[in-house]
């Protein structure tokens, strides 16, 4: 899976891939991140990525060339590409679509935009706007590693532990279980039982219940289509809690 962001701060970039699961990733070569500073697409001594808006109002507006000049150099390679510009106003990201990137296998090219800010004819450029959620950050970079580590993740290979891509209860649209290491007793707090017992069909059982019940208890819209096996397990919860 091969990402490609391009962004006034490519330091900021860079240094969350140096860490964890994506920085294991990119080291095995099973994901790949390119960085590209606008800054090296201008043309004039100032390196000038933005100007005053037409108009007026406060704020500066970044300026369409140094995107154009960039996405030209990288497109030259002729590799299909899916050119996403991250801002508030675009389709709320998702597990869903984060598989969906991961399935599509093409280059994902991250825009990240600042100040106040993309000259509206970069439209003409990207295939598709991305929110990763309502609120309004100073710039798009923190939206870029947002889509970069959850689609990672899901490459096989890159999490330590292949179980844990799949186990991963997003994966299976329920919120997480509890977890629970060493010690057994903090501060008067056990672990359960149940999960010192070794009993890895029982273990198995009480993490599905616990994750219904973190999920029944704070998003309650997660649970549709569930299979039998789950919704027994969760009439069993509801009857437990009301009585
Ligand atoms: N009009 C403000 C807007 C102009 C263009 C650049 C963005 C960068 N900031 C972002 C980007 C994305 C998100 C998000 N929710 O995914 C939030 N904030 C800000």
């Amino acid at each position: 899976m091969k990402f490609e962001v391009l962004t006034i701060f490519p330091e900021v970039i860079e240094c969350y891939l140096k860490h964890g699961v994506v920085g294991r990733a990119l080291n095995k070569g099973i994901a790949e991140v390119k960085v590209y500073n606008l800054r090296d697409f201008t043309t004039d001594r100032h390196r000038k990525v933005d100007d005053y808006p037409y108009g007026g109002g406060a704020g500066m507006v970044m300026q369409i060339e140094p995107f154009y000049n960039a996405l030209r150099h990288i497109k030259s390679d002729g590799i299909p590409r899916k050119v996403i510009l991250l801002s508030p106003q675009g389709r709320r990201f998702s597990q869903r679509i984060a598989k969906e990137f991961y399935k599509e296998e093409k280059t994902l090219t991250l825009i990240c935009g600042r100040y106040e800010g993309i000259d509206e004819r970069i439209k003409a450029f990207v295939d598709e706007e991305i929110s990763i959620g309502d609120y309004v950050l100073s710039g798009g970079e923190l939206a870029a590693l947002v889509i970069i580590d959850s689609v990672v993740r899901l490459i096989p290979g890159a999490l330590g532990d292949e179980l844990s891509a799949e186990e991963d209860s997003f994966m299976k649209g329920f919120l997480d279980y509890p977890h629970y290491t060493r010690p057994e007793e903090f501060e008067g707090m056990r672990v359960p039982d149940i999960l010192l017992s070794g009993d890895h069909k029982k273990i198995a059982l009480w993490r599905k219940k616990e994750a219904l019940r973190n999920t029944l208890k704070n998003r309650p819209d997660l649970l549709k289509n569930l299979s039998a096996e789950d919704m027994k397990i969760l009439k069993e919860l509801c009857s437990e809690i009301n009585k």
